[in-house]
């Protein structure tokens, strides 16, 4: 029986990876993250690598702790609109910057995932990632500004949350929902049968 680990402070993901009656430890990642890459599938691919290596290395530090089928999960979410990456918002006028771009006009939603599977005392690195199209309705300037006082912004990638108050503005998706809201489920679960692994078992 495989022991997970996610690697994630999100809430959000918490609640997708319990959804599917996946039963997980949840151990934050705790380093510097880098990128090398001004490719938004490459950047949530190294960014979810290098979540889950932070994870895995702090593992490896705690004393008494087994490492025998241990899976640890790190996922990264970012917003991608005509060639610019948008990560979280530093304060509220990136929020409304970013709102204000975005809507009227679609925008591609990628999540990044990577497996750490220990296997013979080494850790097996799997990882992928998805990507949603995400269309908004136009939104006036006073829309977004009561959305942003709101805060809901503040966390998430590209200032919006489709699974909150900005749900009002989404005028469609194309792919995977749950991708949006920050970890692709599904793909997951087919990934790790692919594998030969039950996530859930
Ligand atoms: C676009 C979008 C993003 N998000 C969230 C998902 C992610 O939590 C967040 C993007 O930030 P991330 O850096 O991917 O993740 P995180 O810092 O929240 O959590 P951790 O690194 O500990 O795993 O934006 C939504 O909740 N809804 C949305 O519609």
């Amino acid at each position: 029986m495989k022991k997970i680990v996610l690697a994630s402070a999100s809430p959000r993901r918490r609640e997708l990876l319990s959804q599917v009656g996946v039963v997980f430890e949840v151990k934050p990642a705790s380093g510097e993250e880098r990128i090398t890459s001004a490719e938004p599938a490459k950047v949530v691919e190294e960014l979810s690598r290098q979540k889950a290596m932070f994870t895995a290395y702090a593992l490896e530090e705690e004393e008494n702790r087994d490492l025998r089928d241990v899976v640890v999960i790190g996922a990264d979410t970012v917003v991608s609109y005509e060639g610019k990456i948008l990560g979280k918002p530093a304060d509220e006028t990136a929020a409304i910057e970013m709102l204000a771009m975005l809507q009227g006009n679609t925008h591609q939603v990628y999540t990044g995932v990577t497996l750490l599977i220990r296997e013979k005392g080494r850790w097996k690195v799997h990882t992928f990632h998805e990507c949603t199209d995400v269309s908004f309705y136009p939104v006036t300037e006073e829309e977004i500004k009561e959305y942003v006082n709101s805060k809901d912004p503040m966390d998430k990638a590209g200032s919006y949350g489709i699974q909150g108050a900005w749900g009002a503005y989404v005028k469609g998706i194309r792919g995977d929902y749950n991708n949006v809201v920050g970890l692709p489920v599904a793909r997951l679960i087919y990934e790790t049968k692919k594998l030969g692994m039950n996530l859930r078992g």
